[in-house]
């Protein structure tokens, strides 16, 4: 009896030690309006740490693209089948150890709560693997943006009402925008300590 209590608190032990030593993942969540470079500095910030890149475009279903072709705003019903399967890939990412960097508008204080705090479970509070960063930028910087840019389904027409639902983020690392791609992808990871 004694034996065995003795060698299952150091199995215990050793489960802590393991839990400890395995580096865990992290998620980076760029948000932002449509045209604040999500996609953009995403991409080179998940190539410049060797992460996986998701964007949450993908994750769209064909009826919300249609919409947002349309220059339709999507609505909260729209939005939330979307957030689920985003909240669910990234439980998976977490249970998985996968680093990655996420691009997703996340444009209201309910979507990133849904997001940050309710995706991973192992948390008692706000997930410390989880990092919001906001591309902030003015309005007409955006919009010059969206009119150069090519092959997006988004409607260019929306920029309003991305910038209408916008709840801009409080105590969260906020990158101006108005640099070049390669500036503002050091910015991120000085901020971050990465
Ligand atoms: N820092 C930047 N400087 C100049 N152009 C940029 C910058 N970031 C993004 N762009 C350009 O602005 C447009 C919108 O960027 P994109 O990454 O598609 O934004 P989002 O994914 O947020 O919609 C693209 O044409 C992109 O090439
Ligand atoms: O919630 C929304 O209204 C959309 O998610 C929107 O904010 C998002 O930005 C689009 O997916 C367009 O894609 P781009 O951001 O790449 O333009």
């Amino acid at each position: 009896m004694e034996r065995s209590l003795k060698f299952s608190r150091h199995f215990n032990n050793l489960t802590f030690l393991k839990k400890k030593m395995i580096k865990q993942s992290m998620i980076i969540i760029l948000m932002g309006v449509s045209g604040s470079g999500k996609s953009t500095i995403g991409k080179l910030l998940a190539d410049s740490l060797q992460w996986e890149f998701s964007d949450a475009d993908a994750f769209h279903s064909p009826e919300n693209v249609e919409k947002m072709r349309r220059g339709i705003p999507l609505s909260e019903a729209d939005r939330m089948p979307w957030l689920q399967d985003l909240q669910t890939a990234i439980r998976h990412w977490l249970q998985n150890n996968k680093n990655v960097v996420l691009a997703c508008s996340a444009l209201k204080d309910s979507y990133r709560q849904f997001l940050l705090l309710d995706s991973d479970r192992s948390a008692n509070a706000k997930s410390d693997r989880i990092k919001l960063v906001y591309l902030k930028g003015s309005y007409e910087l955006i919009q010059r943006r969206l009119q150069e840019r090519s092959n997006h389904y988004m409607s260019e027409k929306l920029l309003n009402s991305q910038f209408d639902t916008l709840e801009e983020p409080l105590n969260t690392i906020s990158i101006d925008i108005a640099q070049p791609p390669q500036v503002i992808v050091q910015n991120i990871k000085t901020a971050l300590r990465i």
